[in-house]
Formats: structure tokens, sequence, C-alpha cells
């Protein structure tokens, strides 16, 4: 498979810490790759100089044979980017808002039926309506419209589901698996770990460096698989949380629905049972888990 993204020790300093130091990978040709990580950890930082925003202070990115420090003004028109806000006019029609990119962009009109047509039909019933008044599903695939009428090659999101109902989602996701399977390789960044399953691959992000990269099996195979385990209750989760937290042998611990907590041990647990075992008698119940995505980044 070929790479259409080489990045070579990219660094980004805001003021006087690093938000990336040292990034290392490469993205494949029609890949749908996540950039997952903690709020902070530079996600966006990195969509932004992809998306040749903003500049790295140190490294560079090879994007389909141009370098992004000095090659970023053949690379524009290469690149697709919807930003966390995206910039529609809420004031302008959903097709002014089109005309207005298009002009931008200098596609001809004419044309726009034909580029991403499904997207297009789909936005074709809202024509004359106001984006303000748009659902915020709507307005997203809007703003994905907006975004790759140029068709380009590339297309970067940073959290383009977040605040989406489940069926909004979706239909964004439906839109993003066409755009791949013309040819489009997407990058997107995000911290809602629900989506890391829709990625070919993904690179993890902790605090500005690259903790690894990989498909999402490869990722959690290096996780202790027997040492990961969910602690149902029926009362008290706090004080059974701040006992839990408690056992010196504990890697990671945190709550993973109402009435479940999930830990990574760092020993075996035979001694954590022992351990709550002191503490409570009955009523609690200890299950081995799958590993998820969420063990790994809270034990980094
Ligand atoms: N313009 C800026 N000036 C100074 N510091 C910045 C600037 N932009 C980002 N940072 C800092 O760089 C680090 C990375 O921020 P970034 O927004 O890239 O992370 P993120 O993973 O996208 O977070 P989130 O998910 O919250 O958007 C953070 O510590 C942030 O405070």
């Amino acid at each position: 498979m070929s790479n259409v993204i080489d990045i070579v020790n990219l660094g980004k300093r805001h003021r006087r810490s690093f938000a990336l130091s040292d990034l290392n990978f490469q993205i494949n040709r029609s890949e749908i790759f996540g950039i997952v990580g903690a709020d902070g950890s530079g996600k966006t930082t990195l969509c932004r100089i992809l998306s040749t925003l903003d500049k790295p202070d140190t490294g560079d990115a090879v994007i389909l044979g141009y370098s992004l420090k000095n090659q970023f003004q053949q690379l524009r028109p290469l690149i697709g980017y919807l930003p966390e806000k995206p910039a529609i006019y809420n004031e302008l029609t959903v097709i002014e808002n089109i005309y207005l990119v298009a002009d931008l962009r200098k596609v001809d009109k004419q044309t726009l039926p034909n580029r991403n047509s499904e997207l297009y039909k789909q936005l074709k019933e809202f024509a004359s309506l106001p984006a303000q008044e748009l659902s915020g599903g709507t307005k997203q695939k809007l703003a994905l419209y907006l975004s790759t009428l140029h068709n380009p090659p590339i297309l970067l999101l940073d959290e383009a589901t977040t605040g989406l109902d489940i069926i909004s989602r979706d239909d964004l996701w439906n839109n993003l698996s066409e755009l791949q399977a013309s040819g489009t390789t997407i990058i997107y960044a995000g911290s809602d770990f629900e989506e890391v399953e829709r990625f070919s691959r993904l690179a993890v992000l902790n605090k500005g460096k690259m903790q690894i990269v990989g498909t999402l099996p490869e990722i959690l195979t290096t996780l202790p698989d027997n040492r990961i385990f969910t602690i149902e209750s029926s009362e008290n989760i706090p004080e059974l949380f701040r006992i839990v937290k408690g056992f010196p042998g504990i890697s990671t611990c945190y709550l993973w629905k109402e009435n479940t907590i999930r830990i990574v041990l760092k020993c075996g647990v035979e001694k954590f049972n022992a351990y709550l075992y002191d503490f409570l008698k009955e009523g609690v119940v200890v299950s081995k888990a799958t590993p998820c995505i969420e063990d790994f980044l809270l034990t980094l």
C-alpha cells in the first residue's frame, strides 16, 4: 500500500512548550486513519499543520510528494479540512454557502451536482434554507460538503461527530465511507472512543507525543490481557471506587458505567481479590474484561 502522507520528526511549539514533538508516521492511500488522544494531546494542532493552516517548527511532512513546509501552496487544493467549528455563514442559505465556497475554490458551479453527488442530493432539499435553521446533523453535512466540493484526495476532520445524535453520526460516517470508496484518504481526529473501530489504523497521541500507531487489535494486544477486570456493584460505587483505587497494584481505575468500575492491574487478580475481600464480603462481582482503547489511553 502506498503512503500519501509521510510525517518526519514533526514538532510544533506554542509559546514555550511543545504541543507536538518528534512525530513520525505514515498514512496510506484510501485509509480512514484515526488520530486519537485525550483533550490537549495535540490533535487539533496536528490537523491544522497537515491542512497547511499552521507551519511546523521542526520536521516536515511530505504529502502527495509535496513538502508541507516548502510547498504548502501546491498542497492547499489537494486537502479538505473540516475543523471542529466549521466556517458556515448562518445568515446565508445552504446554496449561497455552497456557491461562496465554490467561488473561493474556483469550482465551476455547473459541476457541483457531480461533486460528492450523494451528499449534494441530500442537501438539495434544504437549498433555500438559511444555514441557521438547519439541524445539527444537516449543518455538519453542509460543512462536509463545503470541505470536499473541490474533490480533495485528502480530507481531514477534527471532532466531526461531536454533539451529533447517533443517526446523524451514522449518516456522516456513511458519507465518509463513500468518499473513502472513491479514493479519498480520510484522517479523523477525535476523543470519542466509540469511533475507533471505524479506523483502518490509528495513531495515539499523549501530551503531544506519538504513543503508538497501528490497527486497533495491534494496539490492544500491547495491554496485559489477563489483568483487565470490571467490578460491578449495585451500591455505593463512589466508596467502592475509593477502596479499589487504594489497592497498591492498580495501574488504572475508572468508572466504566453507572455501576461498573474498570481496572488494569499490575499484578495477578488473586492479590486484588484478597484485598477487596477484606473490605467487602459480598455484593461485588469481579469479571475478566476484553481490552478496549480506554484501557490503553488511561494506562498511559
Ligand atoms: N494557539 C495556541 N497558543 C498556545 N497554546 C496552544 C494553542 N493551541 C493549542 N495550544 C496548546 O497546545 C496543546 C495541544 O492543544 P490541541 O488543541 O492541539 O489539543 P487537542 O488534542 O486538539 O485538544 P482538544 O481535544 O481539547 O481540542 C494544549 O496544551 C493547548 O493548550
